[in-house]
């Protein structure tokens, strides 16, 4: 019998969550699986749930929410007996994309009776702040930092500020050194640390990422014009981004970036204010995870 807890974030994506509890009752099989449904109250919440569930000893908890519902859970059970379920209700939803997780909610649902079990790597920013799809900093940090005040959620909301945004961005310069002894230094658009490959929405930031590998995926892009737009959004999505010129890639276990002063970061979509210096590594293994037995990971 399988112990399962679902954690729900009521406020993650744009779409109603109120008939998952009767579509888990009708899709588990009680002889196989024996299951409890908690809600969040406040950001921080899942993770402080997820905690005392790994040492409860329960075999799933399953983050019912974006990728931060799926950060805050997975932070709380690396290197734990306790694996990591998705059901895809965020914006994005990047690590569920990336793990083949449907995003229909019966489907994925029932990929937690009949999915596989895989462990993936991990990243850690300045050895406290964990990842699991990618973390970075420029212009997606920056509008990570502006779609976390807005009003409102979704895909939508977020191609609005990332247009608005884009008239008046200034690129900053930034140092890699690499512990393969390799280094880039140059101005940057954006600079993507990538674990899995995308962003969520199926936007290829680190198309090569292996989330089993160890290796750690960076993509710099330099500072681009309006008529650099059109051809890298398509590369994004197309999962060629490494082929335009303005990209410039580089794999190591660990890596830090110097800037020229602290600035905002996002890990898996969250946004915070980043020191002026950062180290960034790649930790092979420690979460295990449900995955679809199709999906190539
Ligand atoms: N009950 C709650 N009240 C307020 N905030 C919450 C609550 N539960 C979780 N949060 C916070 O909500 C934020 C957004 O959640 P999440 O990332 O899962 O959804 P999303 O942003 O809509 O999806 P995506 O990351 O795929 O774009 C996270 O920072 C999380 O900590």
């Amino acid at each position: 019998m399988k112990k399962i807890t679902f954690i729900i974030n009521p406020i993650s994506g744009t779409g109603k969550k109120d008939q998952i509890p009767k579509l888990i009752d009708q899709i588990l099989d009680p002889q196989k699986a024996k299951y409890e449904i908690i809600y969040t109250e406040y950001a921080g919440h899942a993770k402080e749930i997820s905690a005392k569930k790994a040492t409860e000893g329960v075999d799933v908890v399953v983050a019912v929410g974006g990728d931060g519902t799926v950060n805050e859970v997975a932070s709380s059970l690396v290197h734990t007996h306790t694996a990591l379920g998705i059901l895809p209700c965020g914006s994005g939803n990047g690590l569920a994309r990336h793990l083949g997780v449907p995003l229909r909610q019966a489907e994925a649902i029932a990929l937690l009776q009949n999915g596989d079990e895989h462990i993936i790597d991990y990243g850690k920013i300045n050895k406290e702040r964990l990842f699991f799809c990618s973390c970075g900093v420029g212009f997606d940090a920056l509008v990570s930092w502006k779609f976390a005040q807005a009003s409102t959620r979704g895909l939508l909301t977020y191609c609005q500020i990332a247009i608005k945004e884009n008239f008046s961005y200034k690129a900053e310069t930034y140092k890699l050194t690499a512990d393969t002894g390799e280094t880039l230094e140059d101005k940057a658009f954006v600079i993507a640390f990538g674990n899995a490959a995308q962003y969520g929405n199926d936007a290829f930031i680190a198309p090569h990422a292996s989330i089993q590998d160890g290796v750690l995926d960076v993509t710099l892009i330099k500072p681009i014009s309006l008529y650099d737009t059109p051809i890298l959004s398509y590369q994004l999505f197309a999962g060629t981004i490494d082929k335009n010129k303005k990209t410039r890639t580089l794999k190591c276990r660990e890596v830090t970036l110097e800037r020229e002063k602290e600035g905002p970061m996002h890990y898996d979509g969250e946004p915070f204010m980043a020191p002026k210096d950062l180290t960034i590594e790649i930790i092979k293994g420690g979460l295990k995870v449900i995955t679809h037995p199709k999906k190539k990971i």
